[in-house]
């Protein structure tokens, strides 16, 4: 799906070869500052590298319109953005960025439980805690069903119980809907646990890509 050659971007990364596979749970794991979060960047064409070659379904990642690249692949941030509104209209907000047809209440509600939300839709989303927020950003992404997913640390503001069930629900949407989930994390455990593939990054190098 994605493959990666001799990619540099300032003296962030250097990547020699990587390829990341279609349908299937890739989990980015390294310290603090090694370049998880700019390899994600890379692969959504929201900064470019400085040379190498990066392609997306075999085709040069720069000759792909960015906002046709965007309705295939979309980016959760480490701290995503909440709205003033409902929570309803932050679950709304990505489908009428992509100008995507808008859904019933009854499927936003099977998000919500998705996620493990239990709010009700019309509920103010700026006094949900950190970790609700969190949660609610990923259900607006999940609803936005892209074929890649691309995850920054989607539990980091969760206990480890909750965490887990999350990252459970998320990898079995995923594996159900063939959809392609790459997703940066803390935690080596999830990492081991729920992906087929683990990169390890290290001072912005592959220092290992093995199948679990
Ligand atoms: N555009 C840029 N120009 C220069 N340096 C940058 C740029 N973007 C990121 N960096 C630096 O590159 C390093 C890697 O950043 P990145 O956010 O990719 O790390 P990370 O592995 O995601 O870290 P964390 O786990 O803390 O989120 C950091 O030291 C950061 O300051």
């Amino acid at each position: 799906m994605f493959t990666l050659k001799k990619v540099k971007y300032k003296d962030v990364l250097n990547i020699e070869a990587l390829t990341i596979k279609k349908h299937k749970v890739t989990c980015i794991v390294g310290q603090s500052g090694s370049g998880k979060t700019t390899l994600l960047r890379l692969l959504n064409k929201l900064i470019s590298c400085d040379s190498g070659k990066i392609t997306y379904k075999n085709q040069a990642l720069k000759e792909i319109d960015s906002v046709e690249l965007r309705r295939d692949l979309v980016m959760l941030p480490q701290a995503p953005a909440i709205f003033s509104g409902s929570i309803k209209d932050n679950l709304l907000i990505g489908l009428k960025f992509s100008e995507k047809p808008l859904v019933a209440d009854e499927k936003l509600l099977e998000v919500l439980k998705l996620v493990r939300l239990k709010k009700e839709l019309s509920e103010d989303a700026e006094k949900l805690s950190g970790g609700e927020k969190q949660r609610l950003a990923l259900g607006r992404v999940m609803l936005m069903e892209p074929e890649v997913l691309l995850l920054d640390e989607p539990s980091s503001a969760l206990d480890e119980d909750t965490e887990h069930m999350i990252i459970e629900a998320l990898v079995n949407y995923s594996k159900e809907n063939n959809k392609t989930l790459i997703m940066v994390t803390h935690s080596k455990k999830i990492a081991e646990q729920f992906s087929d593939e683990i990169i390890e990054i290290k001072d912005g190098r592959v220092l290992n890509q093995k199948e679990v």
